[in-house]
């Protein structure tokens, strides 16, 4: 499908969820109360301020860490099914390091916001790890260190321990692929190494790892008692071929496998996608490498990753057109090269605030079929989607863009029969976008950044998104 198509008048199925999200870094501040310790965007945001659009930085953000009963308040109002957020590892474990004293304080905030929401019938969904690194663990090297997967397996154990019991939706890892390609290779997230084609393909390897460990320590450990569930959320844009050639097919279908492949494969068949196994073999023996620049992964851990995941998510905003490049020069170093994909936009595509987010509704349709066919129809959920501006309660290109992309994504369940069952709107309110500050506005309600209150105000989205729950359609009229 390529063409836009006008908002179905036909409604969600029962079974269907609506939530919304956030994330620790991104809303909470408080980045020194109460015993936390210092994470990796504390420490870049401090040390190189001219990193983030104004020097801005998450020391108070939307200061959730003291106005979480108001955050559940809007949730209510909006009348969510469920609430994604993540946990601070630094305000849990201070210095991140296995067996590193327990923050009491970091549980018990995690443990009151867990009441607040059950109290008002939203269920959390909770990510582990969504960027935010003890700096401590960067000064061991970050993700690149393979020791950092006994780190995060002990700050796994330690979460499903104090906060399991009224969890039932676990994810281990946000966003991967930019916690090490946008981490340690283009340098445009904390801690902002630009080690292409090397530093980062080490990160994912012990990520993927890291994973798997917390993933089983959960199945044996703690899903007997908690009757939970444990995913990973990866992100991709959707790489529509440039024209129906074999070449720009092949070329989309590489730059899927080298964007969610890479974790996703792992997780679900225990490797890396062939085609980045080949390509960056072959590239590594022409460059000179005695071994691979792709880590490899022995028998008995393919099979201990393999299957590591109750359900398959997806964090998706846009689309690019992908086209096949000639070789590109075999002794360049570099995840691009490696890939070795040209990819462009449609100047047509209706622009948002952020760079890189074309607004784009038929790509996710595509996206939600090429997950399903390729993973073998896993039940789904879209763990992020939505769209910036710069502010203004008036948001209808933001109404626009949800009505339009939820329309899709109802076309993938009742046309194509992709097994979605739950839609996560990002965000629940403007909030820190990294490398943007706050210049870019993700929220459906506005937060005020200039007042010491940091006040919430819905816009008009909120009503939308608020409607589509109660209604569980896009339009006015419904079937
Ligand atoms: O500006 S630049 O072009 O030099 C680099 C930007 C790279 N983007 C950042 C967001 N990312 C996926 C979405 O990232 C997700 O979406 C939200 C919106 O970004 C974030 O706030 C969430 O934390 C994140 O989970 C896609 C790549």
């Amino acid at each position: 499908y390529r063409e836009a198509t006008a908002a179905t008048n036909r409604t969600f199925p029962d079974y269907f969820k609506f939530g919304i999200a956030t994330a620790s870094y991104q809303v909470e501040g408080a980045w020194n109360e109460d015993g936390k310790g210092e994470n990796i965007w504390d420490h870049l945001c401090h040390t190189n301020p001219t990193f983030v659009d104004n020097g801005d930085n998450g020391d108070i953000a939307c200061d959730s860490y003291h106005k979480y009963k108001e955050d559940v308040a809007l949730l209510k109002d909006l009348g969510v099914d469920y609430y994604r957020f993540s946990l601070s590892w630094s305000r849990i474990i201070p210095l991140g390091l296995a067996g590193s004293p327990v923050n009491q304080a970091g549980i018990d905030y995690y443990k009151s916001l867990i009441q607040e929401l059950g109290d008002n019938g939203i269920e959390p969904m909770v990510t582990i790890f969504h960027w935010d690194l003890p700096e401590t663990l960067q000064e061991f090297g970050g993700f690149p260190n393979p020791e950092l997967e006994e780190h995060f397996a002990y700050y796994a154990r330690v979460v499903f321990e104090n906060l399991g019991d009224s969890v039932t939706y676990w994810t281990t890892f946000n966003e991967p692929l930019q916690t090490c390609h946008q981490g340690y290779s283009t340098g445009t997230m904390a801690p902002g190494y630009k080690s292409s084609g090397l530093a980062e393909y080490k990160c994912a390897h012990t990520l993927i790892k890291a994973h798997a460990k917390a993933y089983h320590i959960y199945d044996e450990e703690f899903r007997p008692q908690q009757q939970g569930y444990v995913g990973i959320v990866a992100d991709t844009t959707w790489f529509e071929p440039a024209s129906d050639s074999d070449a720009d097919q092949e070329a989309a279908e590489r730059a899927l496998q080298f964007n969610y492949g890479w974790y996703i494969n792992a997780v679900v068949n225990g490797n890396y996608p062939a085609v980045m196994i080949e390509r960056i073999d072959e590239r590594s023996k022409q460059q000179g490498f005695e071994t691979s620049r792709l880590p490899k992964f022995t028998e008995e851990e393919i099979e201990y990753i393999k299957g590591t995941h109750d359900y398959l998510a997806i964090n998706a905003y846009t689309t690019v057109y992908a086209q096949a490049k000639e070789e590109t020069d075999p002794t360049v170093v570099s995840y691009e090269s490696d890939l070795n994909v040209d990819t462009f936009i449609d100047e047509s595509w209706e622009q948002s605030a952020s760079s890189w987010l074309r607004v784009v509704p038929w790509g996710l349709r595509n996206l939600l079929n090429w997950l399903s066919k390729t993973y073998n129809h896993p039940e789904i959920f879209v763990t992020e989607n939505g769209v910036s501006d710069l502010g203004g309660l008036d948001d209808d290109r933001r109404i626009n863009f949800y009505q339009e992309y939820l329309s899709n994504v109802l076309e993938a369940i009742l046309d194509d029969g992709v097994n979605v069952t739950r839609y996560t709107a990002w965000s629940l309110m403007d909030n820190f976008e990294w490398a943007r500050g706050y210049t870019e506005k993700f929220g459906m309600y506005s937060v005020n950044f200039d007042n010491p209150g940091r006040p919430r105000t819905p816009k008009a989205s909120a009503s939308y998104y608020a409607q589509v729950i109660a209604s569980r359609c896009l339009v006015d009229t419904c079937e």
